[in-house]
């Protein structure tokens, strides 16, 4: 089943409005979306709705396998990164990299 919306955190609210977070990561069951597909995007703490983004690319990633690359991806050090991904999904090694661009703000 395809997700119609799609939630973050507050705290990353300016960096994807800002464009220097173009990446996230989530675990299999948040990983239902598809390149082409253009999505509200809503805060996960109160569903404030502050964009809709459009999704270019979905693939597998395996947390062992993050690098700099997509600590850059997601404006932070790749200890930064691991820390974070490990804090929402603890021990979780299979990830989803979700790649997109803001098409629309508040
Ligand atoms: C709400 C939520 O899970 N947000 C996440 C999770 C992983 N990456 C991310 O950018 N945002």
């Amino acid at each position: 089943m395809l997700l119609t919306k799609i939630t973050f955190f507050e705290r990353f609210e300016h960096d994807i409005l800002s464009g220097t977070k173009t990446i996230t990561l989530r675990d299999e069951t948040e990983s239902h979306v598809i390149a082409g597909q253009t999505l509200p995007v809503s805060t996960f703490e109160t569903d404030r709705w502050f964009c809709d983004i459009h999704i270019i690319d979905v693939v597998p990633i395996l947390f062992s396998d993050l690098s700099d690359q997509h600590a850059k991806q997601e404006n932070m050090s790749l200890s930064e990164l691991r820390r974070v991904i490990n804090e929402i999904y603890p021990g979780l090694e299979q990830l989803f990299q979700i790649q997109f661009c803001v098409v629309r703000e508040k």
